[in-house]
């Protein structure tokens, strides 16, 4: 399959540390190392569900870099990634005090991705791209980036590309009105977007999760999808309001399950389907997500999903 048929995405990914129990690191030192981010997630997801999907970033000259390039090309996502070696891959840390909660730190002020520039940017492999994918993570990371993404999406628009873009407001990045003054422009350039409730509310006053799709509707994207976590998701696509029920699972650390989500959901979208499908194969994502540690590792196949139906834990 060509890029035409595919995702492009660009987006920092991080080395992730995480604690392999609960308790803290103070009383648990156990820790698993993979990869993370969230476009990242997105891509692989995509992937896994059998379409193409290209991810644009930079990484350190590092082991975490090499590690990054490895796993994606294990995943068959096609990387397009500067080596740059004055600056390290990022890293992101997640700890587990107690089964109820995750924690989440950033170490990635001065990472090789946000020294992102629309310089990193094969401006082609967008044109020729089914939809280009971004997130308000990557406006958050500087100047360079923020212009970046602009870029990405101005070049799309101009191709008959369509525009997918996930809120995805990180707090610990800047402030909720720097946010919701930056990403309102990209919100009115999206024809497909995605944001949980709070963030929304950056861009529109309403508090209802029905009036803000009809509202968030009116700045220009055709299809709003408000992800609800359990409560599954609320949309307005082409004028018609959908609530879909999450698919109940055993949780186990729901960070990603929105990464999973928006991958199911463009999955299907590039493959031409409906909307009532693209949101069941959405739905299913997210709660595959949320049944495994790590960001993406849970991730469904195509072949995986009947499995969410199934009666039987063991299959031999
Ligand atoms: N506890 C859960 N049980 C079942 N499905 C879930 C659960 N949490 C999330 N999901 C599914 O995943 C979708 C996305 O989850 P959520 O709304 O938490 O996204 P998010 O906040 O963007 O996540 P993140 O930023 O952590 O990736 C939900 O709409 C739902 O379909
Ligand atoms: O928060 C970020 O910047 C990330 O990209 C890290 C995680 O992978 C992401 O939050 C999951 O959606």
């Amino acid at each position: 399959m060509s890029a035409a048929s595919g995702l492009v995405t660009i987006g920092e990914a991080m080395a992730l540390v995480a604690a392999a129990q609960t308790g803290g690191w103070a009383h648990h030192r156990d820790l698993e190392l993979s990869v993370a981010g969230a476009e990242l997630n997105v891509a692989v997801g995509v992937r896994r569900l059998g379409r193409p999907a290209t991810w644009i970033s930079r990484v350190g000259a590092d082991g975490f870099g090499e590690l990054m390039l490895r796993e994606l090309r294990a995943e068959g996502v096609d990387a397009v990634a500067a080596v740059d070696d004055t600056r390290p891959t990022g890293l992101m840390v997640k700890e587990r005090p107690n089964s109820l909660h995750t924690r989440v730190r950033y170490y990635r002020a001065g990472s090789a991705a946000s020294a992102l520039t629309a310089f990193d940017l094969p401006l082609e492999r967008i044109q020729r791209a089914a939809v280009l994918h971004v997130t308000g993570i990557t406006p958050a990371l500087g100047p360079g980036p923020a212009s970046a993404v602009q870029l990405a999406v101005d070049t799309a628009r101009a191709a008959g590309v369509t525009v997918s873009l996930d809120v995805n407001y990180r707090s610990a990045l800047w402030s909720r009105s720097d946010a919701g003054e930056s990403l309102t422009p990209l919100v009115k350039q999206a024809d497909v977007l995605f944001a949980g409730p709070e963030e929304a509310s950056l861009i529109v006053p309403e508090a209802d999760p029905e009036d803000m799709a009809y509202r968030l509707a009116e700045l220009g994207p055709q299809q709003v999808v408000i992800k609800m976590g359990a409560d599954g998701a609320v949309s307005l696509i082409d004028g018609e309001l959908r609530r879909t029920p999450a698919i109940p699972v055993q949780v186990v650390d729901t960070v990603g399950a929105g990464d999973a989500f928006v991958a199911g959901y463009l999955t299907e979208l590039m493959e031409g389907a409906g909307a009532d499908r693209r949101l069941a194969t959405a739905v299913a994502a997210g709660a595959f997500a949320c049944t495994a540690l790590g960001d993406w590792e849970g991730l469904p196949t195509r072949a995986d999903l009947p499995a969410l139906q199934a009666t039987e834990a063991v299959h031999r």
